[in-house]
């Protein structure tokens, strides 16, 4: 069964813009990321607050960003340098998460993640100042790869069978990406199963590794 904000055994986070789209885009060449603690350790640093790059980060939390970056970023993680990621909501979530099984879950790779187990609740991110649709309908859209849905998934399904796009380049995070001059993130974020990877949270190490499903 999968359900939208339960606490089963596995959940999948959802960050549509921009934390999950950003993890899975960079797992596309990488094998593990690393959730930046408050003391810095020499490496690459990914991330923003409400949106701009943190002070000292190398690449804000753009999926664009980090494929025009992707030569320096595997030069330097070839070499032996870690990959640290903190956001705004992505990384607070997934931290506070006790499941079992934390997996990360975007519209990039939703029917990949929507394999991740045999019943799963959707955890959708939203924001400091509360619902953000995109999230909402971004677990729609991994549901629309399952049938065995609770009603909340449901709902999400339904809503995201429509041309969800539009609802979610006119949303309120998708306003604060554009006024920040990061609009093109927004569709690049919305490039439904043009990945079928998927990143596992291991809480011990604090990293989010590839996990082949
Ligand atoms: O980096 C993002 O797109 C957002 C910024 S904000 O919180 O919506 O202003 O953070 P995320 O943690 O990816 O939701
Ligand atoms: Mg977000």
């Amino acid at each position: 069964m999968i359900d939208i904000g339960g606490n089963q055994k596995v959940s999948v986070v959802v960050d549509i813009l921009r934390f999950s789209s950003t993890v899975t885009t960079l797992l596309t060449f990488v094998d593990e990321i690393y959730i930046a603690l408050s003391e810095r350790e020499k490496g690459i640093y990914i991330g923003e607050k409400f949106g701009v790059k943190r002070e000292g980060y190398d690449y804000g939390n753009s999926p664009i960003e980090i494929l025009k970056n992707k030569e320096e970023i595997l030069e330097r993680y070839e070499r032996g340098e870690k990959i640290f990621i903190k956001t705004t909501n992505g990384t607070r979530v997934l931290e506070s998460l006790k499941a079992e099984e934390i997996y990360i879950g975007s519209i990039l790779n939703a029917e990949a993640v929507s394999k991740v187990s045999n019943s799963f609740s959707l955890i959708p991110c939203h924001t400091l100042k509360g619902f953000a649709i995109e999230d909402f309908i971004g677990c729609g859209v991994i549901a629309k790869f399952r049938e065995d849905l609770d009603e909340s998934a449901l709902s999400a399904k339904l809503l995201a069978e429509r041309d969800y796009r539009e609802v979610i380049i006119n949303s309120r995070s998708a306003q604060n990406l554009k006024d920040l001059g990061y609009e093109n993130d927004i569709y690049f974020c919305l490039l439904e199963n043009l990945y079928d990877i998927v990143g596992k949270y291991e809480k011990e190490k604090k990293r989010i590794v590839r996990c082949m499903i």
